[in-house]
């Protein structure tokens, strides 16, 4: 199990009024297997999920995978830090679904043709077996969120990190989506909304106006949230 690390890191950024601080430093040792981020709009959430593989930059102290500095191992950080944005369209760069997951596919399958029949193998796992040849424009929202999260797991990172990633989908893709995700052998650090999924996770961190406010056992964490908010 990989073990992330924010040391002391902080998050501040220049705006027309000044500089802003996003988050205020935090340190915080991120081992359990399902970890969850909860917390109002605009808390900060996205910014401790971006920094963990350098998508944004500690602007004091330092995030750690392992004993790699994200700000000056990006690349494998990266690698082996999976993210799935909560707008599917920040990812999804091929003109199919199946050519989406198989450029996904590249480092791990060498021969196109093999490649391709993962991909429609892996779009069936996610509930799109079909809709290999189907333009990215043309599939709904919630299927190009799942296309989005397929295409993240089939480059097998050792940690998801995924920001809202049941925000577009219906019920039973929620349920789909927040099942697999919890049932992945994957890390897991999830930004959610969605309370009941959070509480399901192994640890919870409250984050609120730039700084984690309660951080502990899931259930409790979500249930303090819930009678305070
Ligand atoms: N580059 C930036 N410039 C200005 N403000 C920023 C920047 N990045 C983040 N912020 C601000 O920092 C705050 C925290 O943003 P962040 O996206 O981390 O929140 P969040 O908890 O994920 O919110 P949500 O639940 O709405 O997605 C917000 O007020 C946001 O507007």
């Amino acid at each position: 199990m990989s073990r992330l690390r924010l040391e002391s890191a902080g998050v501040v950024v220049e705006t027309t009024d000044g500089p802003l601080e996003v988050l205020a430093p935090t340190t915080l040792d991120l081992v359990e297997d399902r970890v969850a981020l909860v917390g109002p709009n605009g808390s900060g959430k996205s910014t401790i999920a971006r920094l963990l593989n350098g998508l944004v930059e500690a602007t004091t102290g330092r995030v750690l995978l392992d004993d790699l500095d994200v700000a000056r191992h990006g690349r494998e950080v990266r690698r082996r830090v999976g993210f799935v944005f909560t707008d599917p369209a920040a990812q999804l760069v091929m003109p199919t679904a199946a050519e989406d997951v198989a450029l996904s596919l590249r480092r791990t399958h060498r021969d196109k043709a093999v490649r391709r029949r993962v991909a429609e193998d892996v779009l069936a796992a996610h509930g799109l077996a079909g809709l290999g040849d189907r333009s990215v424009h043309a599939l709904s929202g919630g299927q190009r969120q799942l296309l989005a999260l397929a295409g993240v797991l089939a480059t097998d990172p050792d940690v998801l990190v995924a920001d809202e990633p049941t925000t577009l989908l219906d019920l039973a893709n929620a349920r789909r989506v927040g099942d697999l995700l919890l049932g992945l052998r994957q890390q897991l650090v999830l930004v959610t909304h969605d309370l009941d999924l959070a509480a399901r996770c192994d640890r919870a961190l409250l984050v609120d106006g730039g700084r984690v406010v309660a951080d502990g056992a899931a259930g409790e964490v979500v249930a303090h949230y819930r009678a305070t908010a």
